[in-house]
């Protein structure tokens, strides 16, 4: 039997927005894969020999770099994050629309000039693309990892800054920040393997699909 192709999506707020995608390039995936109570992890599609696993956002990055599936839809903020080289992203898929940016307690932004930083003390999700960022201005980056719930470490004394990410603003609002910086706009693009790419008939076309189905819904 044929090995299976697979596709890695992330669950959560992608999920919603690349299943009409998927339908478009063709793959219907069963049931269970749209049901987020479901605990099974690994899907079969109307597709023989293409199934879809959903693991988290992050994640997806490392299955694809590492082989463990072909292709991934992940957003260009989790691609800049690990950089992995093994990663091709050909398809922009014009989902997941947001910004990375460094935001700060809005009373400490009306007297704050960013060119005057040196050092900043930042709670991120995104240590990598932070140090990069403020480096390329010759600033050093001191980076506190966290998972979520950036938001409230200015409040709390952890660090005075956040990097994460912004689409309505209304986090920022609600927690008392202002966007002082924009690092990157983001959106949710096709990754594949680039061995896989070679090594792997099906993964051309497939990438083909997924462009028509991107120009399909403009
Ligand atoms: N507010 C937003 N608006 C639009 N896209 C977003 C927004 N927040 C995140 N994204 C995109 O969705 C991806 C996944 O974000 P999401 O918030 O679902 O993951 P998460 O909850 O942080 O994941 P996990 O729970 O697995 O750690 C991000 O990498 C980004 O590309
Ligand atoms: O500008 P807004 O529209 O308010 O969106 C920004 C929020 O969205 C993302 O979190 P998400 O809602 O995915 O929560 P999580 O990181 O806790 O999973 C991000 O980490 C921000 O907290």
């Amino acid at each position: 039997m044929a090995t299976p192709l697979i596709i890695a999506v992330p669950k959560g707020r992608i999920l919603a927005e690349a299943l009409p995608l998927l339908a478009r390039a063709g793959i219907r995936p069963e049931p269970a894969f749209a049901d987020e109570d479901s605990r099974a992890l690994r899907f079969a599609t109307d597709v023989v020999h293409i199934e879809l696993i959903r693991v988290r956002a992050f994640d997806v990055a490392t299955f694809v770099a590492h082989g463990a599936a072909q292709l991934g839809i992940v957003g260009s903020d989790v691609i800049a994050e690990f950089a992995y080289s093994e990663l091709y992203a050909p398809v922009d898929l014009g989902i997941g629309h947001c910004r990375l940016s460094v935001a700060e307690p809005a009373a400490m932004a009306a007297t704050d000039d960013p060119r005057g930083w040196s050092h900043v003390r930042v709670a991120t999700k995104y240590p990598h693309v932070t140090a990069a960022h403020f480096a390329a201005r010759g600033v050093q980056a001191e980076c506190v990892k966290l998972n979520g719930a950036m938001e409230l470490a200015p409040t709390l004394g952890l660090a005075p800054r956040i990097v994460d990410l912004v689409s309505s603003g209304r986090t920022l609002k609600e927690n008392g920040l202002v966007e002082v910086e924009r690092i990157m706009d983001v959106t949710s693009r096709l990754i594949v393997n680039r061995a896989a790419m070679k090594t792997r008939a099906e993964v051309v076309p497939l990438v083909e699909a997924f462009r028509r189905a991107v120009a399909e819904s403009r």
